[in-house]
């Protein structure tokens, strides 16, 4: 019964955290579709915070979909379920003080501005990877989109569900004209300033 769990308070802080690692905590969410290069830009960015002595954690597919979340699949109502769960934990390392990177297709609006309200506003940094789906299925990674035109995968993002492009995401990246470097940069450009205590 959630009316019986009473909070418990304890000593140690966020700020307590933040004062111990130098840094603020961010969530860094990372959408658009398969391919679009959400977990190759991803890497570079923790890689580059890294470097600066930054606490990071990457969340991604391999894992939440084959762990915490192996019980769901690509309907809807799971993907829902997939984004809820992983902002909850998402939630907890932003808490625990590091700057968390989630990359997921993450393919509806309002399942993108739940994570917005259950991790703070102003620790939440969308990052709109948009990528084509032409050049999705050119690159074809995974050899998905292969399998879904073939009818071997239904519900696949671009060609057989949709994916609700962010209208105002903090950063867009459109990766047929930027750099997998260049791309990495501007993120940790943008956030840098962010991180800093003062
Ligand atoms: N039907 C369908 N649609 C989209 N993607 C599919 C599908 N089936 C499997 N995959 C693979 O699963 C990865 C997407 O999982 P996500 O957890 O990011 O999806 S979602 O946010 O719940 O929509 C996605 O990984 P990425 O390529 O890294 O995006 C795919 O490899
Ligand atoms: N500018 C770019 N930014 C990101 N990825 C790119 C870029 N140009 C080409 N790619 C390639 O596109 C593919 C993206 O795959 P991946 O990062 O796994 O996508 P996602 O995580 O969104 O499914 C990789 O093979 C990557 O090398």
């Amino acid at each position: 019964m959630k009316e019986n769990i009473i909070t418990h308070h304890y000593q140690i802080t966020l700020e307590d955290r933040i004062k111990l690692n130098n840094h603020n905590s961010f969530l860094l969410w990372f959408t658009g579709l398969s391919g679009s290069g959400k977990s190759t830009i991803a890497n570079v960015v923790e890689q580059k915070l890294y470097q600066l002595g930054i606490k990071t954690y990457t969340l991604d597919g391999d894992n939440i979909r084959k762990g915490i979340n192996k019980d769901l699949t690509f309907s809807p109502e799971d993907r829902t379920e997939n984004i809820r769960r992983i902002a909850e934990l998402a939630n907890l390392m932003v808490d625990a003080g590091l700057v968390t990177l989630a990359a997921f297709v993450s393919p509806y609006k309002k399942d993108r501005e739940n994570i917005r309200s259950i991790v703070k506003d102003v620790n939440f940094v969308e990052i709109y990877i948009n990528t084509s789906v032409e050049e999705c299925e050119r690159r074809d990674v995974k050899g998905l989109y292969k399998k879904a035109r073939a009818g071997e995968i239904k519900n696949m993002t671009g060609i057989s569900a949709p994916y609700e492009a962010p209208e105002n995401p903090d950063i867009e990246i459109n990766t047929e004209t930027e750099s997998i470097e260049g791309a990495a940069k501007r993120i940790v450009d943008y956030i840098t300033p962010k991180l800093s205590r003062q």
